[in-house]
């Protein structure tokens, strides 16, 4: 028999009132149909060939522009309940939670939400806990360090020591104090596994997640699935010690074992997002309706089979209007609104969200020892490579093509490369926006760390390409022109970089970014200037390279090496007598480096806003 654990030792932190009473009327939620003009025209041909023997379906339902997942659905939840979400699967109980959590952000709610008898404001969110069915967790971390993570962003102003203390006390609440300094481990972006947790433990962290702030409100969808029976039950009694702090706690459930089942206080069903239930005598509840549950079968699975038997059942729809009806002119009136305000719990600044995230990424980049590692060494492989091929060049007339060769190549490799980083973004991008949705932090603290890291990487690969390539290739080596060089190198990989993220924020899938960023960088590639200079364009295309960002930071790193340097004739008739002429001949002239590279900048900074702006607008939630 398992113990109970206590909470008895956790201090209120946030100094906010534990546990809260939520009431919820007439919630509905409704999405646009996308098959809607697709079924409307099947429909027309059903009923050319409308044969009444054969046709099922009920085709009014095909037909309606929006789809009803949630229809007028009501309760109340004490504080300090233990409440069970229970329904056939596809019933509407993710989506009841996410709407009770305030998660959801696109389709039609409409309805009340109230704590404690007032409307919830704004801070709602930071009082609540979710915890989702997936675990989306960072595979590098360890346990400690993502329950750290969280304790750091959610407890502003508590002393170190004391968040220490209570991230231990959450892992030994939730069973994983051997496996505190195990990673959490997964596939990487890239393919790579990194050996960690298991399922179940996995699980775990997760629910630990929801628990560090001590929350007033605690959602959990489907808390004990992937978990053994053991597990199940240890993680729903550190639940049911929660409640008796006064914490309110919400569950999603399907199948609990009896033991897991007897501990809700009460039980919320649905079918066919519809609530037909919401009390603690549910057996007896289902025996009114003419379903009584055998002796020896587990309540929890006779309630799911009654809930399916009922949705196919032609009394369904008299249900579920008993119980609204009993809901409007009894349970509604019974309710009795506590007089408490919720203290709202502190929030730490974007600074400070910036220095934790900027230490989460840095630590994610290290330890995804293969990425780093791969980086470095094709950086050294790739400007050996250009090097190698154009060694030796003289400042001669002759050598000129050879140069700009080396030049346009130099480019272009730092432009491909963050192609590899694709996968990168998309799959950071579900863990932000799991995050996020918890409110931990703001999307801008988190878009400017993770930039951070990646030019700070970005700049030393440039570094490292740009010293190997400019040696062997004996390119002008003077100290101000070299790193002027290295800095413009730099912008072209990371205006590749967000100009690449853009597409990935903004499409949300790798092979959407893949083809637009190919298809787009083979047309910047084309008019940067080296296969056809800008004068001799076509009249219809002479405008491109106007709009090409790859045209600016080729430019400006073609006059940093031309400008002002005598040429060595080789054959008469001399083509350049001088860098200069090289400038004019490729129709520059009018640019300085500086210049150039000022727009270079720009389009950089373009491309970083609007990957931001993508980031922070769109694809907040994959249903
Ligand atoms: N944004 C959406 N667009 C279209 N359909 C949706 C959307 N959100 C939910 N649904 C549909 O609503 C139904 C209820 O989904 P929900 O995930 O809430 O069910 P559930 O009871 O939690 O199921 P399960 O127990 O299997 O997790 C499903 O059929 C789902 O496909």
């Amino acid at each position: 028999m398992i113990e109970p654990i206590g909470y008895n030792d956790f201090n209120d932190y946030g100094g906010y009132n534990k546990g809260v009473q939520l009431t919820f009327k007439n919630i509905s939620y409704k999405v646009d149909n996308k098959n809607y003009k697709k079924n409307k025209k099947n429909e027309n041909e059903k009923k050319k060939n409308f044969d009444p023997e054969i046709v099922e379906i009920n085709i009014d339902n095909l037909n309606e522009k929006e789809i009803t997942i949630l229809n007028n659905v009501s309760g109340v939840i004490e504080k300090g309940e233990l409440v069970a979400l229970m329904g056939p699967s596809g019933s509407g109980k993710s989506t009841l939670l996410d709407i009770l959590a305030q998660r959801k952000s696109t389709g039609k709610i409409t309805g009340q939400l109230l704590v404690n008898g007032k409307e919830i404001g704004e801070a709602y969110k930071k009082y609540c806990s979710y915890v989702t069915q997936e675990d989306v967790l960072l595979q590098t971390s360890t346990v400690f360090e993502t329950l750290k993570f969280y304790a750091d962003l959610k407890l502003p102003g508590v002393s170190e020591i004391e968040k220490i203390k209570r991230v231990e006390k959450v892992i030994e609440d939730v069973g994983l104090t051997l496996k505190k300094d195990s990673r959490v481990g997964g596939v990487l972006a890239g393919g790579v596994a990194v050996k960690g947790l298991s399922g179940g433990e996995k699980r775990r962290v997760s629910i630990g997640c929801g628990l560090i702030t001590n929350p007033s409100l605690i959602f959990l969808d489907e808390p004990t699935s992937g978990l053994d029976s053991v597990a199940a039950l240890q993680i729903m009694k550190t639940l049911l010690n929660l409640t008796l702090k006064g914490v309110t706690v919400i569950c999603s459930i399907h199948q609990p074992r009896p033991e897991i089942f007897e501990l809700f206080n009460k039980v919320m069903v649905i079918i066919k997002g519809k609530m037909i239930y919401s009390g603690n005598y549910i057996l007896e509840y289902f025996e009114s309706l003419g379903y009584s549950c055998p002796n020896n079968k587990n309540p929890a699975d006779f309630c799911l089979d009654s809930a399916v038997t009922i949705g196919k059942s032609s009394n369904y729809l008299n249900i579920c209007l008993q119980w609204e009806k009993k809901w409007e002119e009894e349970l509604l009136n019974e309710i009795d609104y506590p007089p408490v305000n919720v203290d709202i719990p502190k929030t730490s600044s974007w600074t400070y969200q910036y220095w934790i995230l900027l230490n989460r990424e840095w630590r994610g980049f290290i330890r995804n020892k293969g990425n780093a590692l791969s980086r470095v060494i094709t950086a050294i492989v790739i400007g050996a490579l250009f090097g190698s091929c154009f060694a030796g060049l003289d400042e001669t007339d002759s050598d000129v093509q050879k140069i700009m060769g080396t030049l346009f190549f130099l480019t272009t490799g730092l432009m491909l490369s963050p192609f590899s980083m694709i996968t990168l973004f998309l799959s950071g991008r579900e863990l932000f926006n799991s995050e996020r949705a918890s409110k931990i932090y703001h999307s801008f603290p988190y878009y400017l760390s993770m930039m951070t890291v990646e030019l700070a990487i970005e700049f030393f690969v440039s570094l490292l390409e740009v010293t190997v390539c400019y040696t062997l290739a004996h390119l002008r080596w003077e100290v101000g022109r070299f790193f002027f060089a290295v800095l413009v190198y730099s912008f072209i990989h990371s205006l590749s970089t967000f100009f690449i993220s853009s597409l990935a924020n903004l499409t949300g899938t790798s092979d959407l970014t893949f083809s637009y960023a190919s298809s787009l960088s083979v047309i910047f590639m084309l008019f940067a200037g080296f296969y056809v200079p800008t004068n001799e364009l076509p009249k219809a295309f002479g405008w491109l390279h106007w709009v090409n960002p790859a045209f600016y930071g080729y430019s400006s790193v073609v006059i940093n090496q031309f400008q002002d340097l005598p040429l060595k004739c080789t054959d008469e008739p001399c083509k350049f007598r001088n860098g200069n002429q090289v400038i004019e001949y490729y129709g520059i002239e009018d640019w300085t480096k500086g210049s150039a590279f000022g727009v270079l900048v720009a389009w950089s900074t373009f491309f970083y806003s609007l990957s931001y702006l993508a980031l922070h607008f769109l694809h907040r939630e994959k249903r």
